[in-house]
């Protein structure tokens, strides 16, 4: 493995590089290092990012092709002074969670990765460096859960949350003060796809408070497609659910630092509040992150298709793959491609709530990132903890459809999208009929319904 040998192998049993770090807790106090070794920035990259997400170094003393799962809460000492060892219990550290550490590490161009339960686990490690009094800079398009847990911080916490519209680095500068302690962005925004300009705000967000520490969440790319710590950002966050795994069996969350002492605070929230990823997501997740490359590869190739199918009909698309996106230079200018998230309006919440019921293929879900295609209504979902006042004070649209794309048959996705398009912009059985949408000719509709009314009055 690129970046130190795996933990775990005989030469790191003892005195692990970790081991000669003095590290602190949050309010600076001397601790006990932490048993993930940093890695050095980049974590020693030698190929091409697609090679780099498959290729893994493992000194397992089997040479096993795939990463041992240490399935063990607690470690056996060789003494009973409680040092010496890399690993004593798993909320702590764990060997195949520090392997999936530095493989992330790696791919994500930082000096060091964490691994935790959820991204919204991942939010919460970052949010607990602020203090009440603490003031933080957001967007105004978030996914619903992080609104949520700002809001409570913002209720419980004694931190001041700020909603700007985070598209124009200007709102951000009127903003920003010295007590500006974090600036979190999202970009692409879920679910109205709007771009945030990273290097821009985070240089106007360190002129303000040179403390402040610029979050960028990108769960919408994922490491293949941005690198906000590339950009200026201090900390990356990402729901591990979505692209790095693509399979929606697992949860999880990756923190991404260039900062060894910011790392070492963030790890020391995740022992103390025991959020650490789980050996066997761990080694499931590490399973996903292969493949990330070609899932990627072709959900954005099928997503490009419904994208232009759905614009092609008139519909008003937001994509940053399609050039009418108002972003499309800033987004590329940052991005190496356009994800597979897209999200559309129809003009009319019913029409939208038929089109997204008549759908086969596409599932109705939550989530995305995924092999498989969903389709969601994000006021109702994914953003229904975000209240219908401050919903339209945001302007989301109650109409908007997700489409999350997976890696399907293009045809059959958009013959099914079609379908449900076609139910869905008509609104009675007659036109669905004549539409061609249901198996049945008009013909032989009529006929079926004077049988009906024949029964109906025997
Ligand atoms: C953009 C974004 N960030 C963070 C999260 C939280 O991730 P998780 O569901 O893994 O907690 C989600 C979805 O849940 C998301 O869409
Ligand atoms: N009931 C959940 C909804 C999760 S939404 C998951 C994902 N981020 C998405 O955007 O679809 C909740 O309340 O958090």
């Amino acid at each position: 493995m690129s970046g130190g040998s795996f933990p775990g192998s005989s030469k790191d049993k003892v005195n692990g590089a970790g081991k000669a770090l003095t590290t602190h807790d949050l309010d600076g106090h001397d601790l006990p290092p932490s048993p993930a070794p940093s890695t050095p920035r980049n974590g020693g990259r030698k190929y091409a990012l697609a090679t780099e997400l498959v290729y893994t170094e493992s000194n397992d003393q089997y040479n096993a092709a795939s990463v041992p799962i240490y399935q063990s809460a607690t470690f056996k000492q060789t003494s009973a002074s409680g040092g010496g060892m890399e690993y004593d219990y798993t909320r702590s550290g764990n060997p195949t969670r520090t392997h999936l550490e530095r493989h992330l590490a790696k791919i994500m161009n930082a000096e060091r990765a964490l691994v935790v339960s959820s991204g919204m686990g991942a939010l919460d490690v970052i949010t607990r460096l602020l203090r009440p009094g603490d003031e933080v800079v957001t967007g105004d398009d978030l996914y619903g859960g992080t609104n949520r847990l700002l809001k409570y911080l913002s209720t419980h916490g004694g931190i001041v949350v700020h909603h700007v519209d985070t598209t124009d680095p200007e709102t951000i500068r009127g903003v920003v003060n010295n007590k500006t302690a974090m600036v979190l962005l999202e970009t692409p925004t879920n679910p109205l796809i709007k771009i945030v300009d990273i290097p821009s705000i985070a240089s106007i967000a360190h002129a303000a408070n040179p403390a402040a520490v610029v979050a960028v969440d990108n769960t919408m790319l994922s490491p293949l497609l941005q690198n906000p710590l590339d950009l200026g950002a201090d900390v990356v966050y990402e729901s591990g659910t979505k692209y790095l795994s693509g399979h929606h069996d697992l949860m999880a969350g990756v923190i991404a630092i260039n900062d060894s002492a910011l790392g070492e605070k963030l790890y020391f929230t995740i022992n103390a509040s025991g959020c650490g990823l789980s050996p066997f997501d761990s080694w499931l997740l590490l399973r996903g992150i292969k493949t990330l490359g070609v899932r990627m590869e072709k959900q954005q190739a099928n997503a490009m298709r419904i994208a232009t199918f759905l614009e092609s009909h008139g519909f008003k698309v937001r994509y940053p793959g399609l050039k009418s996106h108002p972003q499309y230079d800033l987004h590329w200018s940052m991005a190496r491609g356009a994800g597979a998230v897209l999200s559309f309006e129809t003009g009319d919440v019913n029409v939208s709530e038929r089109i997204v019921e008549s759908a086969r293929l596409w599932a109705i879900s939550v989530s995305f990132g995924c092999v498989n295609s969903l389709i969601s209504m994000p006021c109702r979902m994914s953003h229904a903890s975000i209240d219908a006042k401050t919903r339209a004070e945001r302007a989301l649209p109650e109409d908007i459809i997700r489409l999350c794309v997976g890696i399907e048959d293009p045809e059959d996705l958009i013959d099914d999208l079609s379908r449900a398009v076609r139910i869905g912009a008509v609104n009675n059985v007659e036109q669905l009929v004549q539409a061609g949408a249901v198996n049945i000719t008009p013909e032989g509709f009529q006929a079926l319904k004077i049988n009906d009314s024949a029964e109906a009055s025997s």
